[in-house]
């Protein structure tokens, strides 16, 4: 089963001259042979030496490290990306595990904070509210004839960074160079996109360097009625892309996803996503510590809709393992900024109404408040695994951490907000307050503990191990929709590929270096279900895989040949 086949067949072009090296996805650079330099009118246009992409790979390396800020080492291979994607794509891949922070979380956080301030060339859609009535020929103009993967940002909950208007493009650039570093889409069929619609960030608006519209976000209906024209334009113009749903805020991201996921291959990132890669790190946990997940008390800082969505599906598998309903839900505490989410509780959301605890549960309990803290949780539920979707900073104290080690030997704690500054507790603060009795995972990267003369590797539990995966299934198979079964596939390949759970040894999940092995695991798992669903047309499973490694792109020159254009 090869695929260097592939990519080695020549690419027909009629870009030749100074176009051609300033179009990204073919740019070559001083890779272009000898031959290609005569045929394409490039001689003189670069210096005389041919070299090859391991040399250009050096070269960028040494730059690279004459970067000390992580921003500055972001701007410099952004530059790479749109000046020759596939050198940025070998160098990524050869620099995996320190480039990722750097091309995605924590980094691109602080990206999209300064997308204005360090904006240099254009990339993927723009797509302003006022354009609207337009969307045809705005999508005409990404001259992509084909787009495999759309990543759409309204940049209104950047990671735990909150509004950030026009800068979100930097999350769906960042999401989509790891569908090709980690997924193999390649990057001529991906696609990110800005919806712009105003800002509620005054510091941005204020800002007079700021490139979004200068306006608070639009209303409502007017939203609502721009998202609807934006996913119908997509329709014509893409009929097969897959949509993701990134950053959206709460009272937008569960009513959009519900409003299209049965119609559109679409799926939310930070409600699934997120959820899918937390199940398959807790159902991971659970192995190496040796308890099923439907014997834990799960316990949960955010009550927004990516901690909704993770309870979820955490209830999901808990019945999956043969828990009844009504058990699993009594299982799973949501605690947000007023406390424990009862029957009592006022004006709740409708997705959060189903994950409240009754008042008869909790009868015994005593707390002080008018709803229980955490702490109060701590105490009386005695749960063992807790889990931080909050964005707030150092909501998981010495106090809290403490009371929950009390009541449990082992406990499971994932303080998961990005990026890393954001963080409920860091991984040396949860290690320290447990006396290392613990199994830890993040969302942001954070280097190993050493305490007590132990190393801990600290898991990135990010939905970075899922979508890439999802996106290469949904692709190979050609799935009409993404539905929650194939999400679960995703999670239970994830867990049944960690290396503590396997060997008692290393992460809780595998590094990042065997991500594009692994993403290909979860695609085939996502296709045979998504097959099995009737949502996509059968194939024996040597075709699939066949088909999931003639879909995964690598990054290597190809050879040109010249047609007219
Ligand atoms: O981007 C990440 O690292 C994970 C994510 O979707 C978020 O935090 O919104
Ligand atoms: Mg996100």
């Amino acid at each position: 089963m090869s695929t260097s086949n592939l990519s080695k067949r020549p690419l027909y072009t009629g870009y030749a001259g100074s176009a051609l090296l300033e179009t990204p996805l073919l740019n070559k650079g001083s890779a272009f042979s000898a031959q290609e330099r005569a045929a394409f009118n490039l001689t003189g246009l670069l210096p005389p030496r041919y070299e090859t992409i391991e040399e250009q790979v050096s070269r960028c390396y040494q730059q690279y490290r004459s970067f000390e800020d992580p921003i500055n080492k972001h701007i410099y291979l952004r530059a790479i990306q749109d000046n020759n994607e596939t050198l940025f794509y070998r160098l990524v891949q050869q620099h995996l595990e320190e480039m990722l922070p750097i091309i995605y979380t924590p980094t691109v956080g602080d990206a999209c904070e300064q997308f204005s301030d360090i904006y240099r060339s254009a990339r993927g859609l723009f797509i302003s509210y006022e354009d609207r009535y337009n969307l045809d020929d705005v999508l005409r103009n990404a001259t992509k004839s084909k787009v495999k993967v759309i990543v759409v940002t309204d940049g209104e909950r950047v990671l735990g960074l909150g509004d950030q208007g026009i800068g979100g493009m930097g999350i769906s650039i960042g999401k989509l160079s790891l569908y090709t570093a980690c997924g193999g889409i390649s990057p001529a069929y991906t696609l990110p996109v800005m919806l712009d619609v105003g800002t509620n960030n005054e510091k941005l608006l204020k800002d007079p360097m700021y490139m979004g519209l200068r306006q608070p976000r639009v209303g409502q209906e007017e939203y609502n009625e721009f998202i609807d024209l934006f996913i119908q334009a997509v329709k014509r113009r893409w009929p097969e892309a897959i949509i993701q749903f990134e950053d959206f805020a709460q009272p937008n991201a569960m009513p959009i996803l519900q409003r299209y996921r049965d119609s559109v291959r679409c799926f939310n990132d930070d409600i699934q996503g997120t959820a899918a890669v937390t199940v398959g790190t807790l159902l991971a946990a659970c192995r190496s510590k040796g308890v099923p997940l439907h014997q834990q008390k799960v316990v949960f800082v955010g009550a927004g809709s990516a901690g909704c969505g993770i309870a979820e599906a955490i209830i999901s598998q808990m019945v999956a393992e043969g828990l009844a309903e009504a058990q699993a839900r009594s299982q799973v505490y949501m605690v947000d900024r007023f406390g424990l989410l009862t029957d009592t509780m006022p004006d709740l959301r409708d997705f959060q109404q189903a994950l409240v605890q009754s008042s008869a549960q909790i009868a015994s309990w005593s707390f002080s408040g008018d709803y229980p803290s955490l702490l109060d949780v701590m105490h009386c539920a005695q749960p063992t695994v807790l889990i931080g979707v909050s964005g707030q900073a150092g909501l998981f104290t010495e106090q809290i951490i403490r009371a929950m080690k009390k009541g449990c030997a082992l406990p499971i704690i994932f303080p998961l907000s990005n990026p890393s500054r954001q963080v409920e507790a860091t991984p040396e603060q949860v290690i320290e307050w447990t006396e290392g009795d613990v199994i830890v995972a993040t969302g942001s990267p954070f280097k190993p503990v050493h305490y007590q003369g132990r190393e801990f590797l600290i898991t990135q539990c990010n939905n970075s191990y899922i979508f890439p995966g999802i996106g290469l299934g949904v692709i190979a198979a050609n799935a009409r929709l993404i539905s929650d079964e194939m999400l679960r596939a995703a999670s239970e390949t994830l867990a049944a590929n960690s290396p503590l759970a396997n060997t008692g040894t290393g992460g809780l999940l595998p590094p990042f270096t065997e991500l594009a092995a692994l993403s290909k695991r979860i695609a085939f798992a996502v296709a045979k279900v998504a097959m099995q669903q009737g949502l996509a047309l059968e194939l024996d499973d040597n075709a699939l895989q066949q088909k999931i490694e003639d879909n995964f792109w690598r990054p290597e020159y190809r050879n040109y040949r010249r047609v007219s254009s």
